[in-house]
């Protein structure tokens, strides 16, 4: 269970504005998060992963506090272990595919699977200036699974994805989210974007 109850004063051009999150993440619930541009979605995951903190408040994961603002504690992202899909992917120029996934993991079954799911098999030794926008975001996906995260914040994951290509990745992804036991929050401005998953929504803004 992720219970977040935080404050975080944003720094928007057009002033300070309040972002105040409440919210228990049930153990294996998907949760969309919705809101408008500059609410504070990216903010929110990335607090939760211990790369921006917050103003005040706690994060805890089951029983281990990974945030308490009085007590001062703050675990890093690293001992965090969340699995992070970032909004503009965040992949390594310099790291073809395999790589990037071996960086994350040694499990080369996992490794295989992943890509399969992903549709990378035959891509293996591409950069990413040589896989298509598609690729890269599914890659920027298969990296934060390699690591069996209990804890995915992904950012608008789908969104250079076909409708084809992304209901059938869903369906595989919720099967892996399935098997890891791990607790899923997707950014998504479009609501169409998880018919069919059964799951919580979170509204900011
Ligand atoms: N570390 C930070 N500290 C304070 N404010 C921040 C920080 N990072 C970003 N902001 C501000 O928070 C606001 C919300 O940004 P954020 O990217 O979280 O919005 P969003 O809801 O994800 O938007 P979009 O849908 O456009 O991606 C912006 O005005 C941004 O300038």
């Amino acid at each position: 269970m992720i219970a977040v109850d935080i404050e975080k004063k944003l720094k928007a051009h057009n002033g300070l504005q309040m972002l105040r999150i409440k919210k228990v993440f049930v153990p294996g619930s998907i949760t969309r998060i919705t809101g408008p541009s500059g609410a504070g979605k990216t903010t929110l995951l990335k607090m939760i992963a211990g790369l921006i903190t917050p103003d005040s408040g706690s994060i805890k994961a089951n029983s281990i506090s990974w945030f308490e603002a009085a007590q001062n504690i703050d675990l890093s992202p690293q001992q965090r272990r969340v699995g992070f899909v970032f909004q503009d992917y965040a992949l390594f120029p310099n790291m073809t595919v395999k790589q990037h996934l071996e960086y994350a993991t040694n499990d080369a079954e996992w490794i295989t699977r992943l890509l399969k799911t992903g549709g990378l098999d035959n891509f293996t030794g591409h950069k990413p200036n040589h896989l298509s926008g598609g690729q890269q975001q599914r890659l920027a996906i298969l990296r934060a699974l390699a690591i069996k995260p209990k804890l995915i914040l992904m950012d608008e994951p789908f969104s250079a994805l076909d409708l084809k290509m992304k209901s059938a990745l869903i369906k595989d992804l919720q099967i892996i989210f399935t098997e890891l036991g791990a607790t899923t929050l997707i950014v998504s401005h479009n609501p169409q974007e998880l018919d069919g998953v059964t799951g919580d929504e979170l509204e900011i803004g």
